[in-house]
């Protein structure tokens, strides 16, 4: 990780039985228009456990009550340079969910997912994801087009030492 890569948690809330997910339709900023988990920047200090955790619950209201970190995302693109994302689940929740400035939450089955106005990569490791593995998944993009894709299982200690070399700025 060098200073000029942004990082980002991105958290997935499941139903008790792990056959729907949450997600957020964006209304703003980064991916607008696009469904995806709850996530944004860590703020000063923050360690990216905590920012997944509160990003959650300011973005839907719902508070994990456990959470998994199940991925990071190394992506590079020519366009936007660096990002990292910290990539988390969450099958134990409580709250009611409520609409945000930032997402418009919705549940959809995990079987009936189609990846429609999701970002372009998240049909090449969401699967991955929703099996329950623990992965590295790195993309390369030209302009909006992925160049090069690598998705690696990983086990939770190599996620543990990725994670805890983050924070935030
Ligand atoms: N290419 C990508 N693929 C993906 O799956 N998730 C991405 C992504 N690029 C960004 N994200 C996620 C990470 C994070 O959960 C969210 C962006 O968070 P934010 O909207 O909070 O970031 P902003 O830079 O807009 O922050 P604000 O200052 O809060 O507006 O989108």
């Amino acid at each position: 990780m060098d200073l000029l890569t942004r990082r980002y948690t991105v958290i997935f809330p499941f139903n008790s039985d792990g056959t729907q997910v949450l997600l957020g339709l964006k209304k703003r900023g980064m991916g607008v228009g696009l469904w995806n988990g709850f996530g944004g920047k860590p703020e000063l200090g923050e360690t990216i456990d905590k920012c997944a955790r509160r990003e959650l619950k300011e973005e839907c209201g719902l508070e994990a009550r456990s959470m998994q970190h199940v991925g990071v995302l190394l992506m590079k693109s020519t366009t936007s340079g660096q990002v990292e994302v910290f990539v988390y689940t969450a099958k134990d929740i409580v709250g009611d969910v409520i609409e945000s400035d930032e997402m418009k939450p919705k549940w959809f089955k995990v079987a009936d997912l189609t990846y429609k106005d999701t970002y372009k990569e998240a049909r090449e490791w969401w699967p991955t994801m929703l099996q329950g593995n623990k992965f590295v998944a790195r993309f390369e993009f030209v302009d909006a087009a992925i160049t090069s894709k690598e998705i690696k299982h990983v086990d939770a200690k190599q996620l543990a030492l990725l994670r805890s070399s983050a924070i935030g700025p």
